[in-house]
């Protein structure tokens, strides 16, 4: 039960506090708010002369922490969050900023130049909603009492002032030296409740019940009025500190850290969380909530034809998953919906039937160091139920290939100006849904599919509806045969399944066919140099197909061998694939 609204609308979002101050997670938590929290890395190392005004340097602060990780979580955490919080505490007195104190000395030099002083205390708060970003900030001013030395030096040695800005915690000793606070209390103890609640209703409800401007962010100011403050897309607090950020690996008093548990847990549980996802897609449950949305467990139930008991287990994972609440979340409504159109439906039937399989032999995979496909394969040959026709077997491929490629289409089509291309080949282009979206992304383009004789055969079963006559479809076999003629040609998600010598022969091929100028598309899981990530491409790898998941730089070199010079490195942003796409051009 919470009293505000739009907390509840958070429900079922992934809410992730950038931060690890108890204090902060207190107030966010006693407010009936849901969040995971994954401590900021970002060094508060920005220049402090390059702010005009204090809050501005704490308001970026806490955008750049809120930021690192967004960016962080899909790689490192293979999950995407919907909303993160970023926070950062200062203290400001006679237009000095005071952060955390590094020492002792340091502490001291802090609380004697507050004593007997009234000063600012700023948080600045960012909202990153997945690339959105709104930031506020509220100030509070706080009056300390004169300060006797006696005074100073117990504070200093109780230990409290280290890892708190400006050296005092307002809601334990440090209370003590404190003659008035005008503003928000909690604004002082480490987060402005009120104003982020005021924010996120203007986000989700787009309501003008708060005194809160949607462009123009208000402060709440010490004499209790809102001003208006033109900080585009940011929301930043200003507010005293409380914070006590301790980094998020470390140990205290032996004690395990929590966020590493929980990081464990994650990781321990992560398939059991996976294949409750792909068992509610299997039974279509997000189709059914989406066309009869409040069910409940029994009458899912019986839709699905299975047992109550584990009906009601499968809805309540999801719903602690942020899937459903017995109605679709926004989540399931935009991916999981089997006729959604970004459905990734068929890839999660992939993940189940074909991927799944892999890796419950992972053990024998890696200590034989090659794919257990043969041995997946017998087994279910020996399972006479779970046969499957080799026709079924390919649908189901390309069905899970289309499925991701209709997702991740329209960023690596459009990743680079590729207007100079008239013609394009998709090799492996399987479905052909990567090349509607070219021609759909580049009106002048036409787009030949090049894929296997089997898969082009049964390529009916995806026609889209309005099938556009620039693409068109040519089976064979690119490893043997001779390659369409095209100004660019397009390999997503092929090289990183082949051995090196028949990446090289591919290569070769294409370098044949091109004349000088033509251009070469690649879309990959690029490994980051040190092959450190990101993890979905290290995952990837783990299903031991003969090819092997490479960096940029290696794909770099590998492209010079054949003549295909000035490589183009993108990013595209898309969170599901993170490929990153390269364009080459022939010497
Ligand atoms: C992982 S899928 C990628 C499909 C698509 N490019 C995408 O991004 O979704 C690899 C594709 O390459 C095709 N392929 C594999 N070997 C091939 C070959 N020797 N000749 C032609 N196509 C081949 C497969 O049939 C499959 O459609």
């Amino acid at each position: 039960m919470v009293l505000n609204p739009v907390i509840s609308k958070l429900a079922g979002k992934l809410v992730v506090l950038a931060s690890a101050s108890p204090r902060r997670q207190e107030i966010l938590r006693n407010a009936g708010l849901r969040f995971e929290v994954v401590p900021s890395w970002f060094k508060e190392t920005l220049d402090k002369g390059l702010f005009k005004a204090p809050y501005e340097y704490a308001v970026e602060t806490a955008k750049q922490k809120a930021l690192e990780v967004a960016r962080r979580m899909p790689f490192k955490h293979l999950k995407t969050p919907d909303i993160v919080i970023g926070a950062d505490t200062i203290v400001t007195v006679n237009s000095m900023i005071l952060e955390k104190p590094v020492d002792k000395q340091d502490a001291y030099r802090m609380l004697s130049s507050l004593s007997g002083k009234e000063h600012s205390v700023f948080t600045g708060v960012a909202i990153v909603l997945c690339h959105e970003k709104d930031t506020f900030y509220e100030e509070t001013k706080v009056k300390f009492a004169d300060l006797s030395e006696d005074m100073l030096w117990e504070y200093i040695n109780s230990g409290e002032p280290m890892d708190k800005a400006g050296g005092y915690g307002i809601q334990a000793l440090g209370g003590m030296l404190v003659e008035y606070v005008h503003g928000d209390f909690l604004n002082v103890v480490g987060f402005p409740l009120n104003h982020f609640c005021k924010q996120l209703d203007i986000i989700y409800n787009h309501s003008s019940s708060f005194a809160v401007e949607k462009k123009g962010i208000m402060s709440k100011h010490n004499d209790g009025e809102f001003k208006s403050q033109n900080c585009e897309n940011v929301i930043i607090q200003l507010n005293r500190q409380q914070e006590g950020e301790q980094s998020g690996t470390g140990t205290r008093d032996s004690k395990p850290n929590k966020q590493d548990l929980e990081r464990i847990c994650e990781l321990m549980d992560g398939f059991k969380a996976s294949k409750a996802l792909f068992t509610a897609s299997r039974f279509c449950v997000f189709d059914l909530l989406h066309n009869k949305p409040g069910l409940d467990a029994a009458r899912v139930a019986e839709e699905i034809k299975a047992s109550v008991k584990g009906t009601e287990c499968l809805l309540e994972a999801c719903v602690s998953l942020g899937l459903s609440l017995f109605e679709n979340t926004d989540l399931a409504t935009s991916f999981l919906r089997s006729d959604a159109p970004f459905s990734l439906h068929g890839y999660i039937r992939h993940c189940n039937e074909t991927l799944w399989p892999l890796f419950s032999h992972l053990e024998s995979a890696v200590h034989e160091g090659v794919s257990q496909h043969e041995k997946v394969k017998r087994h279910k040959e020996r399972c006479q139920d779970s046969v499957c026709s080799s026709q079924e077997l390919k649908l189901r491929f390309m069905s899970g290939m289309h499925s991701f490629a209709k997702v991740t289409a329209a960023a690596v089509a459009t990743a680079f100006d590729l207007s100079r291309f008239k013609t394009a080949c998709d090799l492996g282009g399987c479905t052909g849904a990567m090349a509607y979206e070219f021609t759909k992304a580049h009106p002048g383009m036409s787009v030949t599919v090049f894929d296997l004789p089997a898969v082009i055969e049964m390529r009916e079963h995806f026609l889209p509806a309005n099938s556009d006559k620039k693409v068109s479809f040519v089976a064979g076999d690119f490893l043997k045969e001779d390659l369409p003629k095209a100004d660019l040609y397009i390999l997503a998600r092929v090289l990183h399944d082949l051995t090196d010598e028949k990446l090289h022969i591919l290569l070769r091929k294409i370098a044949e066919s091109a004349s000088p100028g033509c251009g070469l598309l690649l879309s990959e899981i690029f490994l980051d140099d040190d092959r450190g990530g990101p993890s979905r491409g290290l995952l990837q790898a783990l299903s031991l197909s003969e090819g092997k998941q490479r960096s940029a730089s290696e794909y770099r070199l590998l492209l010079e061998r054949h003549g295909f010079i000035t490589a183009h490195f993108r990013h595209t942003g898309n969170l599901l694939d993170q490929t990153l796409s390269s364009y080459y051009k022939r010497r």
